[in-house]
């Protein structure tokens, strides 16, 4: 067994159903991720990202669609030792060391990390000599992202890696998270904040009722959900036409100034000044707050009910 892998895709979605009863909790999916990105998955409670990831892992087996991972069944991957995961939940062994911890999930690998390399990773080199049952949550959680490093996984999935961890843990659990990816690994985690899947990620997908609303970066997303807001002094100016110029999506007036929400502001500022209307001229982005709400929280459409 060789720890190659030669496919540039790390994982492949295609029409990916799993339900619960008539929920459908995953509900066709399409998803690519390729090798080396650092994608963050995001979404509400319930969104079905852990049933993502469990469908992803080969823990569960989807009704529909097919889930691939380096080109070929997710147990393939699992065995050859290309996937570590940290999920939410699971117990550590009592009773042992978390080096002896350690050494024992590396043991089980055709190529693990030196187990130093795995602790220092984590950042949990004093708790070395430890025993696994006497952590704190925090630390618990750095142990189990060790073991989810341990085997040089070329993919590593983090089910909210960051849940119990305190601004000083979290920022140290980023570091290490980063300085894998950078080793040119597959990084997938899943995460109810904005703010960290912005800063840490390449790529956000963001899911809702169980399929994916949006799909790019930070920027792309907030550009999908109805993007910027141009605002101009109309300098006793009429506001007709301007509904019609290329990316507006509305326009509001208040006294002598007009914000015109945009999915394109390039498109709309260049036609502005085509017309000679750019007086005090502003541009600002939707926050990823703005987006996100913007995405999750509208309505079920009929048909969708
Ligand atoms: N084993 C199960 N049996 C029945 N329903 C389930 C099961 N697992 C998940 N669900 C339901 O599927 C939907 C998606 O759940 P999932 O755990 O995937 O969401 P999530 O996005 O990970 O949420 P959270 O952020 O709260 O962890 C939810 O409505 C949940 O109640």
């Amino acid at each position: 067994m060789t720890n190659s892998v030669p496919a540039e895709r790390a994982v492949a979605f295609s029409g990916v159903v799993k339900a619960f009863g008539p929920l459908r909790a995953v509900d066709g999916v399409d998803l690519e991720i390729l090798r080396g990105e650092t994608v963050a998955l995001l979404g509400r409670n319930g969104a079905g990202k852990s049933t993502a990831i469990s469908l992803l892992l080969g823990l569960d087996a989807p009704d529909a669609g097919r889930v691939e991972l380096f080109g070929g069944p997710p147990a393939d991957a699992v065995r050859a030792g290309h996937v570590g995961a940290m999920l939410q939940e699971g117990r550590l062994v009592p009773r042992v060391t978390v080096r002896e911890l350690v050494s024992f999930v590396a043991g089980r690998y055709p190529a693990p990390l030196p187990v130093g390399e795995a602790l220092a990773l984590a950042g949990i080199e004093e708790l070395a000599g430890r025993r696994v049952d006497k952590l704190s949550g925090g630390q618990t959680q750095r142990v189990r992202f060790a073991l989810a490093l341990a085997g040089t996984p070329s993919l590593i999935v983090l089910d909210e890696p960051t849940a119990a961890l305190d601004v000083e843990a979290r920022q140290a659990f980023w570091a290490s998270m980063r300085a894998y990816a950078r080793r040119g690994h597959t990084v997938l985690f899943s995460t109810h904040y904005l703010e960290e899947a912005d800063r840490h990620a390449d790529r956000i997908v963001v899911m809702d009722h169980g399929r994916i609303v949006a799909d790019g970066t930070g920027e792309q997303v907030k550009r999908s959900a109805g993007g910027s807001t141009v605002s101009l002094d109309l300098a006793g100016r009429g506001t007709e036409g301007l509904t019609l110029l290329p990316g507006v999506v509305a326009v509001e007036v208040r006294g002598d100034r007009a914000r015109l929400r945009t999915e394109d502001s390039d498109a709309t500022v260049i036609a502005l000044a085509r017309l000679g209307a750019i007086r005090g001229l502003e541009v600002t982005a939707a926050s990823l707050d703005e987006a996100f709400l913007a995405l999750t929280t509208a309505p079920l459409t009929p048909e969708a009910v």
